[in-house]
């Protein structure tokens, strides 16, 4: 059985981990497919994306004309004292200035709207994607990973277009009319000028690398340092980190990783200081070509002085286009590594979705049979082998067992978080598979050990439920989940604010809330899996009748670690490395004098306190 997830698998395959800089992003070949793939997310902007570059042509145009006046400044209106003509030829040459910065403005307004639509689009897309993942993705991604995902890498493709796409039309357009001017002008000095480009070419496309690589380790720096935070600064790391004392490791640690980190970003622009200097001395031989062997020919006649000043200016269009080209490759390359990056994750398979025929269900009245259900997470480690029982209609299933049995495995299964590998499980003689996913969890109501409740009030956190309950039915569920009475002595009542995962609360005020949660959607079947840290008497009274109200006429699956749950318990299961091994009534099933017994003995016994 595979649990591939599409090419990129789950966090250890490539791109994933560092995400900025991997090491085959300048050797990854750039596919037809890929920007074929990429162009899609552009057709819904073509238009803009047409005009940017008629802009970016015009532009190319218009850059020309202020050095061609000053020629005519030069050789004309200057010798000839023609005051008029002087006129002409400076309004000229600012009137283009000014329409170029217009034009600038234009362009830079369509580069956001377009870049920031398809991240716009790009991140949509994601999140919806996300949404249909199945749970073992979660439990196997790197934290901090998805978010990643789906802020810088996503956010990063903003740059492909303003950056890279842009840039390069742009040299493209520049460099050409500036050629075909330049030859035009003086096919001799022309070819003068292009022979020294391959002296700044090697340089630059050295220090490229060079600087790759830099960004590159920066990069990872910066990724551990965010792990350390993510892991340290989290609530449950933090708490790791003050109940073991490792405050001091722990910001050792920190202080190494971004004294590094710092030093890298130094050496980084330095680097970037030495290259600029050795490259100025190489762009300023052309120039001084010109001067020579253009002065040359202005001694012998042949050329005129404006001629000369025009061609240095025009040189320098010629070369910024060429040197920034010459580096422009590794943004290509990097560019279609972050589109991949996140092709990679559209191209996982949600693997759990609904099948075409897929029909609506109500679970009201009807068993929930497991037929011969085998399911395993890793291939060859079965995590359940020949599940068989029925939980009939509107009683309560207990599920005993020692821990890493299987349980929660096999009440995970119902709602479809995991996807069983033979056998079936069916709820009214169906086939769990024959549902929508919709309807299906729509039915089955959830209570975890660790209450996921999240940073909000009380009663957002209860509305999540069931947007539309109005107060009376908030606080009537409440009341039968035994909390109203807690809430209400909390100075801000329902309003009050719980805190990230709900940290403000106890385990059994958390456990109630989440009752209250589960009633409020008042679904057929009710999966709950009970506290095992020990409450005190009074929690585990409230919690025993809040559990009384909420099981009342369900079908309920219940992962037992009390007394008085398995004693009120229809059927108890007793499952051990991932089989059912006994099933009976705690009756029936003490008289057997087996699993149950010995589990009953160590786990439930009432203990006699002297
Ligand atoms: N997401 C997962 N990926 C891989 N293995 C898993 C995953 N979840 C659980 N397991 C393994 O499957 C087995 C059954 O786990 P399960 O959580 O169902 O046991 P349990 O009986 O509910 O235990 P407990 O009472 O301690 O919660 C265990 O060996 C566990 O390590």
């Amino acid at each position: 059985m595979s649990r591939g997830f599409g090419a990129a698998g789950f966090g250890g395959g490539p791109g994933h981990g560092k995400l900025k800089f991997d090491d085959d992003e300048l050797h990854s070949k750039i596919s037809k497919q890929l920007l074929l793939r990429i162009s899609k997310y552009f057709l819904p902007y073509w238009k803009q994306t047409l005009l940017v570059m008629i802009v970016l042509c015009v532009s190319a145009v218009l850059g020309l004309l202020p050095p061609i006046l000053i020629q005519h400044i030069i050789d004309q209106a200057l010798p000839d004292k023609n005051l008029h003509l002087l006129l002409l030829l400076v309004l000229a040459s600012l009137g283009a200035t000014v329409v170029s910065g217009l034009l600038g403005v234009l362009q830079n307004y369509l580069n956001s709207f377009i870049s920031q639509n398809i991240v716009h689009d790009m991140k949509n897309q994601m999140y919806s994607h996300l949404q249909q993942m199945p749970l073992q993705f979660y439990s196997s991604v790197k934290q901090g990973e998805v978010i990643t995902r789906m802020t810088s890498d996503i956010s990063g493709i903003q740059g492909v277009f303003s950056n890279t796409i842009v840039n390069f039309a742009s040299n493209l357009f520049i460099l050409a009319t500036t050629a075909v001017t330049l030859f035009i002008m003086n096919w001799k000095l022309t070819l003068l000028g292009i022979f020294v480009i391959p002296l700044f070419i090697l340089p630059t496309r050295k220090m490229g690398n060079f600087s790759w690589k830099l960004a590159k380790k920066t990069q990872e720096k910066f990724s551990e340092q965010n792990e350390v935070i993510e892991e340290t600064l989290s609530i449950s790391g933090y708490l790791l980190m003050k109940l073991f004392t490792k405050e001091e490791a722990e910001y050792s640690n920190f202080k190494t990783i971004n004294a590094e980190a710092t030093n890298l970003q130094i050496r980084q622009s330095m680097a970037g200081r030495w290259f600029m200097m050795v490259l100025s001395t190489f762009t300023s031989i052309g120039p001084l070509l010109i001067y020579l062997y253009g002065g040359y020919l202005f001694i012998q006649g042949e050329l005129t002085v404006g001629t000369i000043i025009t061609f240095v200016a025009l040189l320098g269009r010629l070369y910024g286009p060429v040197l920034q080209m010459t580096n422009l490759y590794v943004d290509i390359k990097r560019s279609a590594a972050l589109f991949e990056r996140i092709f990679d994750y559209f191209d996982m398979d949600p693997q759990i979705v609904d099948s075409p025929l897929a029909l609506h269900i109500n679970a009201s009245g009807k068993d929930i049979e497991f037929r011969d259900v085998n399911f395993a997470y890793q291939q060859d480690k079965p995590a359940l082998r020949h599940i068989s029982f029925t939980a009939a209609a509107g009683t309560l299933t207990a599920l005993v067992g020692p821990s890493g049995a299987g349980k929660t495995t096999i009440t995970n299964l119902i709602p479809r978080l995991y996807e069983l590998d033979s056998g079936a499980i069916t709820i009214g003689g169906k086939d769990i598979r024959d549902f929508t996913l919709d309807s299906l969890r729509s039915q089955i109501g959830l209570v975890t050990q660790d209450t996921y409740l999240f940073n909000g009030t009380i009663k957002e956190n209860l509305l999540y439920a069931n947007p539309e309950a109005s107060e009376a039915e908030i606080m009537d569920a409440c009341r039968s989940a035994y909390i109203h009475e807690f809430i209400m002595e909390l100075p801000e009542g329902y309003d009050t604010v719980v805190g990230n995962r709900g940290i403000k609360l106890s385990g059994g005020e958390k456990q109630r809330i989440s009752i209250a949660r589960v009633l409020l959607k008042n679904p057929p079947i009710i999966i709950m899996d009970e506290a095992t840290s020990s409450l005190d008497t009074v929690s585990e009274y409230y919690i025993q009748q809040a559990m009384h109200v909420l099981l009342l006429n369900k079908t309920s699956l219940v992962i037992a670690h009390r007394l008085s749950t398995i004693m009120a318990a229809d059927t108890i299961l007793v499952v051990k490395a991932g089989a059912i091994v006994e099933e009976g009534t705690h009756d029936s099933l003490l008289k057997n004098d087996g699993v149950y017994r010995d589990l009953y003995n160590k786990q439930f016994e009432p203990k006699i306190l002297s």
